[in-house]
């Protein structure tokens, strides 16, 4: 695996670019955006920084998908981020159009890429990408669980005043206010956090956590991208190395978790492939009903989709 693109360099995306660079794990990324002198210069910038932080992947960046041709993995984070007082759902209209075309254009360069997509609303831009470009399953995926469980993780670490490295934790379900972190699934060290920390504190983490990216764009005007870079990141990573982690990622479910034709956040394995496996745990009647709920609430954004008629 050798080239990487990533679609979109704002925020989000250039941050993709130079996390991924300070890993020195792929030869090439090409970075490609609309404003393609801002693409040039922000991958010209992170290849300066090369010599100082010390990484040989080379970085270029363009306008022009001719340059896109061979990737391996493409990363779609272009798209508009929500303001203060939008939900992730509002961009679907822009958005939509945007996955798409970037979909289209991208698979008349690269036959058979691994396609990570991040523009918002997450779950539904993924069966957008996942139905424009025909490719498995398997290599049409969403980001959105690493943040998210990454949030839960952060305030989890400050609330015991542990480091946030000693926390795992499972979140499912979609990118939005119907997540579901699983506190039956989060340990601190391999110790359960029920045991740590009291039902109402953990709750209040719990909502914070549903509201993560809210919280953001209220402080900033504007969404995050150093964690949600970092995330998309860390999973090209995975499949670069071939290393079969296991992520929270959206995927096209066909029966797992009794879900069928919805996306959603599950935890999967992540190895050159793309997903190698996609893991069903035994969750109980409750934690079963909140994922349901969500794919209930993911559904009708996707309808919404549907009936754009793209
Ligand atoms: N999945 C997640 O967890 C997650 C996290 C953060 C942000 N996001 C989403 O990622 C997207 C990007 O966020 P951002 O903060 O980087 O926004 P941004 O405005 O900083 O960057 C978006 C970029 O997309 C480019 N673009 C627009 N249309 C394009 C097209 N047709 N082809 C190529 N490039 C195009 C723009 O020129 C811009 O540079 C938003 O939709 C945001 O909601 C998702
Ligand atoms: O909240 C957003 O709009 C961006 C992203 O989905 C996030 O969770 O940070």
């Amino acid at each position: 695996m050798s080239k990487v693109t990533v679609v979109g360099a704002g925020n989000v995306g250039a941050t993709v670019a130079n996390v991924l660079a300070h890993r020195d794990i792929v030869k090439e990324i090409v970075l490609l955006d609309i404003q393609g002198n801002m693409a040039k210069g922000k991958a010209l910038d992170t290849w300066q920084q090369a010599p100082i932080d010390h990484y040989s992947t080379y970085l270029r960046g363009t306008d022009n998908y001719a340059e896109t041709a061979g990737s391996d993995i493409v990363v779609i984070t272009a798209g508009v981020p929500r303001k203060p007082g939008m939900s992730r759902d509002d961009l679907i209209s822009t958005n939509a159009k945007i996955v798409n075309s970037v979909t289209r254009s991208i698979l008349e360069h690269s036959k058979s890429p691994i396609i990570i997509v991040v523009s918002n609303p997450l779950d539904v831009m993924t069966y957008a990408a996942f139905k424009t470009a025909g490719l498995p399953a398997t290599k049409v995926f969403g980001m959105a669980g690493i943040l998210d469980t990454a949030r839960y993780r952060a305030f989890l670490a400050e609330a015991l005043q542990v480091s946030p490295k000693d926390i795992q934790a499972v979140l499912m379900g979609g990118h939005g206010d119907t997540m579901v972190p699983l506190p039956r699934y989060t340990t601190v060290a391999g110790i359960p956090v029920t045991e740590l920390i009291d039902e109402a504190r953990l709750s209040a983490i719990v909502e914070r956590t549903k509201s993560g990216g809210g919280e953001l764009v209220n402080l900033m005007g504007t969404s995050a991208w150093y964690a949600p870079g970092a995330a998309a990141a860390q999973m090209v990573e995975a499949i670069v190395k071939d290393e079969n982690r296991i992520f929270p990622c959206c995927v096209n479910l066909s029966g797992q978790y009794g879900l069928h034709d919805t996306f959603v956040g599950i935890p999967v394995k992540l190895g050159k492939a793309g997903i190698t496996e996609m893991i069903e745990l035994k969750l109980n009647a409750d934690e079963m009903k909140l994922l349901h709920d969500s794919s209930v609430a993911v559904k009708s954004v996707m309808d919404v989709y549907d009936g754009m008629g793209l």
